[in-house]
């Protein structure tokens, strides 16, 4: 039976990729206000304290954990000891805080953060030898979280060279199954026009960790066709909580539901706080979730 536990991610009320998104909104109002609309987990976002007692107390206090934090590797484009190095410091930090699984996302070549580079016609492709080293590279950094218990969880994600479904599946088939796992991203696999719930299925058990994403397909139609980036087309609202966009997530929630998924479920909605108050959406997601997935 599947043991699901529900997280959200902080990207609502600051965004870190574009920190003026939401910059107003202090740690303290973002934790419990996610406290406040149901939830008992989170990921961790920039303006969270790195001293792990500082944190540890501020959750406790809202009866809140840690989920995992994203962490950003260069393995195709830099030598591998400056990701491994800064690695440790991360899967430290978030041992410390009692996580079990660590985000990871190859950004060699990525343009995600790139203001002015398409990212549907600018997504980048890895060469045979990229290939190899984000390999080896992923294997090694699964090898350091085994150390710790942990899991290393990859990040496909939309203007990266692993977004698509064939990218996925390379993926999968060159790692070691018992060192690197796969985070499922709904709203990247929709946004990027896979068949998601093939992939769901394709991928159970493999899938370590959920991240509940909704998109707005009008707003992607226009990315894709106008040639937006993807921090432009997340200020334009191609992002939204889980039962507000277009995505149908009964299915997703009947598969996982019936699958032995231990994990998180994380709503992750980045959009712009100013134009989506992110308490309300919090609690626009938590109820939908409460009556689809019964959870
Ligand atoms: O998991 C994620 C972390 C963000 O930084 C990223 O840009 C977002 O789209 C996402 O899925
Ligand atoms: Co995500």
């Amino acid at each position: 039976m599947a043991d699901i536990t529900l997280g959200i991610a902080p990207i609502a009320w600051t965004n870190d990729d574009m920190p003026d998104l939401g910059k107003e909104n202090t740690f303290e109002q973002c934790v419990s206000e996610m406290a406040l609309a149901g939830f008992t987990g989170c990921e961790v976002g920039g303006k969270y304290p790195r001293d792990t007692e500082v944190l540890q107390k501020a959750l406790k206090l809202r009866n809140m954990s840690i989920a995992s934090a994203w962490f950003s590797s260069f393995l195709t484009t830099k030598p591998l000891q400056e990701t491994v190095t800064a690695f440790i410091e991360h899967r430290d930090f978030l041992f410390a805080m009692g996580a079990k699984v660590i985000v990871v996302a190859e950004q060699g070549h990525s343009v995600q953060g790139m203001l002015n580079t398409p990212v549907f016609a600018g997504k980048p492709y890895f060469t045979d030898m990229e290939w190899d080293k984000l390999v080896q590279g992923l294997n090694k950094l699964g090898e350091l979280a085994k150390e710790k218990g942990m899991k290393v969880v990859y990040h496909h994600h939309m203007g990266t060279g692993v977004q698509t479904e064939s990218e996925i599946d390379k993926l999968m088939e060159m790692t070691d199954p018992a060192l690197v796992y796969l985070l499922f991203d709904t709203g990247h696999l929709v946004c990027s026009g896979e068949d998601y719930l093939g992939i769901l299925q394709k991928y159970l058990p493999r899938i370590q960790h959920i991240h509940l994403k909704d998109i707005r397909k009008n707003i992607v139609k226009q990315v894709k066709e106008k040639n937006m980036s993807f921090l432009d087309g997340v200020r334009a609202g191609m992002f939204t909580v889980p039962g507000d966009g277009d995505v149908d997530f009964a299915p997703v929630f009947d598969l996982v539901n019936k699958s032995q998924y231990q994990g998180w479920y994380i709503v992750e909605a980045e959009q712009d706080p100013a134009k989506a108050n992110p308490l309300e959406y919090a609690q626009i997601a938590r109820k939908y979730i409460r009556e689809q997935a019964k959870l």
